[in-house]
């Protein structure tokens, strides 16, 4: 079995706000595996960035606790030796020193040898494709490459678990799919990632699990595609190459196929196949369940909260 590597239970946080006490996060509790992705949503306002401020150990819940590899964060600093963040884009990298040396000084500032640092700095570069540019003072570099090493960074001291908020935000295309493939690597070496982001696009490609949090609460936490199975329809589009003859029509339409332009919806799944025998041996361009995505269930799932 997978060995949980995050643990937290019933936290709680309340500011102080002219006077009033907002309720940031009211009895939140979360695990993360290894080898296990959760995406962390939730509105602005939620509760994400305190709840991540208390698992990461840099403020003090009212109340809960958290275990980073067993061990909790607001007691036992070893605990943060287990514990990698990128939180708010690249703001944990020095922009006038170059990427050999952000590693460098990190990995020292974390515990590790200089010889040691080196050495997992030169395969980190390696391995994130920075070795040509390790001598390249950080504010040069591309916003793709910035973000890479802010990751690498994070790893310098080989933490089970890794936090990490927007990984994508701003990035192009290629740096986009290339951090993506970098965050699934980092998870199947036996890391726990918690993922932080706007882009559900993101988080449903990259996680296994989701957490929904609204008003200080977790309103849904399931797997990633569990959720999207549950949110999604079980009725059928069929598309094809060329419009139907008037017979196929009729006959379509007394089946209950629904029919527009080159298009067949079928609205109960037990249609399918009904409706294949009759459109063979026409060409098909394309078949579709359909199929839910994560902001419309997002959306769905925070606006149903707000009216109760
Ligand atoms: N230092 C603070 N003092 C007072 N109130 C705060 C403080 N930090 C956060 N809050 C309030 O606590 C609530 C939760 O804020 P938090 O930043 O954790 O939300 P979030 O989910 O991270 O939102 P976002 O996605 O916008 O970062 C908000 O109502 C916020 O205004």
């Amino acid at each position: 079995m997978a060995m949980t590597v995050l643990e937290a239970h019933h936290l709680r946080k309340s500011y102080w706000s002219q006077g009033k006490s907002i309720a940031a996060v009211q009895n939140v509790s979360l695990s993360i595996a290894e080898q296990e992705v959760l995406a962390f949503l939730g509105p602005n306002g939620a509760g994400k960035t305190t709840t991540i401020k208390m698992l990461a150990g840099l403020i003090l819940p009212d109340a809960g606790q958290v275990r980073i590899a067993g061990r909790d964060p607001h007691h036992d600093p070893k605990a943060l030796r287990s514990l990698g963040a990128v939180l708010e884009g690249n703001r944990n990298l020095y922009w006038r020193l170059n990427p050999l040396e952000n590693l460098e000084y990190f990995g020292v500032l974390r515990g590790l040898s200089p010889k040691i640092a080196r050495q997992r700095s030169q395969r980190l570069l390696e391995r994130f494709g920075l070795v040509e540019k390790r001598r390249s003072l950080v504010q040069t570099l591309s916003r793709g490459m910035q973000q890479k090493l802010a990751i690498a960074v994070a790893l310098i001291h080989d933490p089970q678990l890794l936090l990490l908020d927007e990984p994508t935000l701003g990035l192009d295309v290629e740096a986009t799919e290339s951090v993506k493939q970098l965050v699934r690597e980092i998870a199947a070496e036996g890391r726990a990632i918690l993922l932080t982001t706007h882009q559900l696009h993101i988080a449903e490609e990259l996680s296994d699990r989701v957490a929904i949090m609204n008003q200080g609460k977790i309103i849904v936490e399931e797997p990633t595609a569990q959720l999207i199975r549950q949110f999604s329809g079980t009725a059928y589009t069929v598309e094809l190459e060329q419009a139907l003859d008037l017979e196929r029509s009729q006959r379509l339409r007394a089946l209950g196929a629904v029919i527009h332009h080159h298009r067949l919806y079928l609205p109960k799944p037990e249609l399918l196949y009904p409706v294949l025998d009759l459109l063979n041996p026409l060409p098909i361009v394309r078949l579709e369940k359909d199929q839910a995505n994560l902001t419309d269930i997002f959306l769905k799932l925070v606006r149903e909260e707000k009216n109760t």
